[in-house]
């Protein structure tokens, strides 16, 4: 036999077009000539027909075989079925594999029964030919009767008796004639009729394979999804013991499903499994399941319920997901004024479309994904909304530092923006003034008078909410301070990560909160004692199943929260999980769209916060000099202070200022003495007047004037 080398691409098993139409959706070249249908028979590349029209005919005329053939075949089981009690059978094997004690009792009973009805009938066959055969004879000797009888009223009444005794058996040999004359078109057309019963079975019991329907016939198939659909799609999900226990169903595996409901641009269905397959088994084959319901893998979620061995599919309509969500209320409404403690941050829209809110009181919240996913704006989306809740300090860093947080210029106490080691020490620096702002309020707090903790609007315990964008900057860090301490890594001696791990830990209670946005999680950029800290957990797409993993706890993803299974394209898609995160009934995580409120808007966003609650001085972090008498001053308040409190205060006032890192009580006074401040002390202890600190800024204002 000569082979013909085959023009082209190589094809799958899996081959059916499917591509080619992502493809042309996205824009791209087809994979290869759509024209061209190729299967691979017995392990070799067959081409079938190169043209559309051929090829159509070809696919055409092979549905119809196969139909024909799936007649036959149900026929054949059906009798089968019908001679070995099958229908008996596949009840009592589900019984057994349910592990159904009572249905198996109910059913052997029932098959018991039916063995011995079918018993009966057998016995009363030889009774009821001899009734037939009686039946049949009795006819026979009427007809006669009858024959005889009017022959013989014909003869008395001056017919002839023999005419109407010709005249019946003529009529008998005309039916005989008749009846031979038709046998052997009858014969022939036979198997035509009998194929037509078939090809009617095989329609009636299901659908030929995909790769037997054109690329618009496919597309009309698949695009309602019917409970036989998704029956079908898991009975070839490629597990024979799948397939054998749904063909083993009395009702072909409608049994498993609930009745499909629209769920926002999608439907959704429950999927109970048989007792042998696991929720894992199915979220394995994500990618088949969906293609089998002519989806891509990323139009189809699969989440585990709260009841046992069962799957909840979530299917879009073909490219549902591609359409951008409607833009931020937050954009289209700006709210007059929010409060953390009651209201829900508008993030975005589910998969069933209905609005999400996050309620951010007293939450600590990570947010990571693939560079470029949507991380910052979803983020800053969220700190937005916060910012008209008057009450709310926001202390930023940017560890990135291309605007994308300006706009908190302002409204942010602290704004710290770019990508260096010296912004990571100022970020540290920020985290520790947020440790010791914690530190202080909880050894301030008094139980007695607030026996249920906090509550909202408690004078002195206003939210801080510490934001570190680029997180992963800060533990990559490299730079030690002058103890030897990194900034960066996490160690015990690492100072970024003791204060986050320390805001984590206790930070919540007294309302000190951070939030954190990294990039492409690992053990090294976001470790553990961090990641486990936030209370809300966010993954937009990610690289694997272990980030996934690691943005949002082994609980979520065992549940089937998938980051990673998300679409490239589809960024600002964000699965969240934890505390004051809606979810649907049972499910542990939520699939939200967020809401983009791109550079431009959040200016304006920010303008409208900054309206509501006036302008915040933002501290100058820049490491440009300082005026200590000035700083010094505005940290006192118009009180005195014990020299050796004030350093840690200036380091709060303009954390990442590098003159104030190192600063001691001791030193400080030295240098304000170098600026005109008298020592002063109280009890021993070395202090700083307000009186001659404003002093030492008068005389240095009169002789800025005589000069
Ligand atoms: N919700 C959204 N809907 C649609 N597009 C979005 C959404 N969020 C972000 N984008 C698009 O993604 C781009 C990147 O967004 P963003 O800067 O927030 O990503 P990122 O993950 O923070 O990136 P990186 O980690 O590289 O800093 C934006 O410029 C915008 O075009």
């Amino acid at each position: 036999m000569t082979t013909h080398p085959i023009v082209g691409e190589l094809v799958d098993d899996d081959h059916d077009g499917e591509s080619d139409r992502f493809n042309h959706a996205a824009g791209l070249p087809a994979r290869r000539p759509p024209a061209a249908l190729v299967r691979r028979v017995g392990g070799t590349v067959v081409r079938v027909a190169k043209d559309d029209r051929t090829q159509f005919v070809v696919r055409k005329t092979g549905r119809q075989l196969y139909t024909v053939g799936a007649g036959y075949r149900s026929w054949a089981v059906r009798i089968w079925d019908a001679t070995t009690m099958g229908v008996y059978r596949r009840q009592i094997t589900a019984a057994e594999l349910r592990g159904d004690r009572e249905a198996l009792t109910d059913w052997l009973d029932r098959k018991e029964a039916a063995v011995q009805r079918r018993f009966q009938r057998i016995k009363e066959v030889p009774k009821i030919a001899l009734g037939f055969a009686l039946v049949g004879v009795g006819s026979v000797a009427a007809l006669v009767v009858i024959v005889l009888v009017s022959g013989l009223v014909a003869q008395l009444t001056g017919g002839q008796f023999g005419a109407v005794v010709l005249g019946v058996l003529d009529v008998f040999g005309w039916i005989i004639s008749a009846i031979a004359i038709a046998w052997t078109p009858f014969l022939i057309a036979l198997p035509f009729l009998i194929s037509w019963g078939a090809y009617r079975e095989g329609k009636r019991r299901g659908t030929p394979p995909t790769w037997l329907m054109t690329a618009d016939e496919r597309k009309q198939d698949t695009e309602v999804v019917t409970p036989s659909i998704v029956v079908k799609a898991l009975r070839d999900l490629g597990m024979s013991q799948l397939r054998k226990l749904i063909d083993a169903m009395d009702d072909a595996g409608a049994g498993m499903l609930s009745p499909i409901t629209l769920a926002g641009p999608g439907v959704e269905v429950q999927v109970q499994l048989p007792s042998s397959i696991s929720t894992e088994d199915i979220q394995k084959r994500r990618k088949r399941l969906a293609e089998n319901m002519g989806r891509h893998e990323h139009e189809l979620f699969i989440t585990i319920p709260k009841r046992a061995r069962s799957v909840l599919l979530w299917i879009a309509d073909s490219g549902a997901l591609d359409e951008p969500i409607e833009p931020s209320p937050l954009v289209t409404e700006p709210p007059t004024r929010v409060s953390m403690f009651r209201d829900r941050a508008p993030w975005g829209k589910n998969l069933r479309d209905d609005p999400i809110g996050l309620n951010l009181w007293q939450k600590h919240l990570l947010i990571t994904g693939l560079s470029n996913m949507g991380k910052t704006a979803a983020l800053r989306a969220l700190a937005l909304w916060l910012a008209f809740d008057p009450t709310v300090e926001f202390r930023i860093a940017d560890l990135k530092g291309l605007g994308d947080w300006h706009m908190f210029q302002g409204l942010a106490t602290v704004l710290i923006e770019g990508p260096t080691d010296e912004h990571v020490i100022s970020a540290t620096e920020m985290l520790e003034a947020a440790v010791d702002e914690m530190e202080r309020r909880m050894v301030g707090f008094d139980p007695e008078q607030h026996p249920d903790g906090v509550p909202p609007g408690l004078p002195g315990y206003h939210p801080i909410v510490v934001i570190v964008d680029e997180e992963q900057v800060a533990f990559m860090c490299p730079e030690k301070d002058e103890h030897k301490k990194p900034y960066g890594g996490k160690s015990n001696t690492s100072r970024y990560f003791n204060a986050a791990r320390k805001v984590h830990n206790q930070g919540r209670a007294v309302n000190v909160l951070l939030w954190d946005g990294t990039q492409d999680p690992t053990d090294q950029n976001l470790p553990k004692l961090v990641r486990e800290g936030a209370h809300i957990r966010a993954g937009l797409k990610l690289g694997s199943e272990s980030q996934s993993r690691m943005a949002l706890g082994d609980n979520a993803v065992n549940d089937g929260a998938a980051p990673h299974e998300l679409k490239q394209e589809h960024k600002g898609t964000v699965v969240v999980t934890g505390m004051g995160v809606p979810t649907q009934q049972g499910q542990t995580s939520e699939t939200v769209r967020t809401h983009y409120i791109g550079g431009k808007d959040a200016v304006e966003v920010a303008d409208q916060a900054k309206q509501l609650r006036g302008a915040v001085d933002t501290a100058d972090t820049s490491p440009d000099e300082r005026d200590l008498l000035t700083d010094v001053d505005q940290v006192l308040g118009g009180k005195d202070a014990r020299a050796a409190d004030v350093p840690r205060r200036l380091r709060q006032h303009a954390p990442g200022y590098a003159p104030y890192r190192e600063l001691t009580g001791e030193s400080l006074v030295a240098q304000l003495e170098a600026l005109g401040v008298k020592r002063g002390s109280q009890g021993g202890y070395p202090m700083v007047r307000t009186e001659r600190v404003r002093h030492a800024l008068a005389e240095r204002e009169v002789s800025d004037d005589d000069d």
